[in-house]
């Protein structure tokens, strides 16, 4: 057998037994998934499932607890400080969007390029030409922008760091079908220019327009996950949205 056949690829992200607790209400349970170069991998749940709180603590922006394992292409992240995570290759969407909003869209973008030092230098131009929409808004107040606006500024700067693998909370919250369309075109774009996406969805249908990759999060736990097959999901996310 050569050295290639029958191996599996490193996935890029790891994530093993994942907890989050927020003063002793568990909030991810333990948790683990893969997301490999490219692949868009989403996680689906209802209100409260958990899923902000995964997407955090992948990123940084809340503490992971005891024996959960957080890797970007086998770089240790699980007590790295979140703006090193987005030096080694991590991109966040964050629910929000957290942009600043007395500066610019251009500088709120050149902030993203410059969270990544030392990375190609093309990230800003990238961010452009995949969000032409960003162009006549540059020199725009990011507070005088509408939402969807500020969203596509929020995917824009974390797209500006050139990342390996983009963490997206519900983009399409809020947003009117004609920009949830959009949405899910930017992120098809994205895997197919090989960056790979973890999608936090509470909406099914937007998840499933992405990718065939899906786990369900109930209460903290993934209680199905469709390894590429979506006949049923509709079935089981409707009884983990109930439960
Ligand atoms: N800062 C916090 N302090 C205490 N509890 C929290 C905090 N943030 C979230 N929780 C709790 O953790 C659980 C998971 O919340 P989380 O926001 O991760 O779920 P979610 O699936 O993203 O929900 P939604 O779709 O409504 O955003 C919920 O029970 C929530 O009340």
């Amino acid at each position: 057998m050569s050295a290639d056949q029958g191996v599996a690829a490193e996935p890029l992200l790891r994530v093993d037994d994942l907890r989050v607790d927020y003063r002793g209400v568990v909030a991810v349970g333990g948790v683990s998934l893969r997301v490999a170069e490219g692949q868009c991998v989403a996680v689906i749940g209802a209100n409260g499932a958990g899923k902000t709180s995964l997407l955090r603590a992948v990123g940084g922006f809340v503490p992971a607890g005891a024996g959960s394992r957080v890797e970007l292409a086998g770089v240790d992240l699980t007590r790295m400080p979140a703006h090193r995570r987005v030096r080694a290759g991590l991109g966040s969407v964050l629910e929000n969007r957290h942009l600043f909003p007395h500066m610019t869209v251009r500088d709120n973008l050149e902030l993203g390029a410059a969270a990544a030092p030392g990375r190609s230098g093309a990230g800003l131009r990238g961010a452009l030409s995949l969000l032409p929409e960003l162009e006549g808004l540059l020199d725009r107040r990011a507070a005088t922008l509408s939402g969807g606006q500020q969203q596509f500024v929020a995917i824009g700067r974390a797209l500006a760091t050139e990342p390996r693998l983009l963490l997206l909370d519900e983009p399409t919250n809020g947003l009117a079908p004609r920009l949830v369309e959009r949405v899910i075109e930017i992120v098809r774009h994205l895997r197919a220019a090989g960056t790979a996406t973890l999608l936090v969805e509470q909406r099914l249908e937007v998840a499933v327009a992405i990718t065939a990759e899906v786990h369900v999060l109930a209460h903290g736990r993934v209680v199905h996950s469709t390894d590429g097959d979506t006949a049923d999901l509709a079935r089981i996310a409707h009884s983990a949205y109930l439960s």
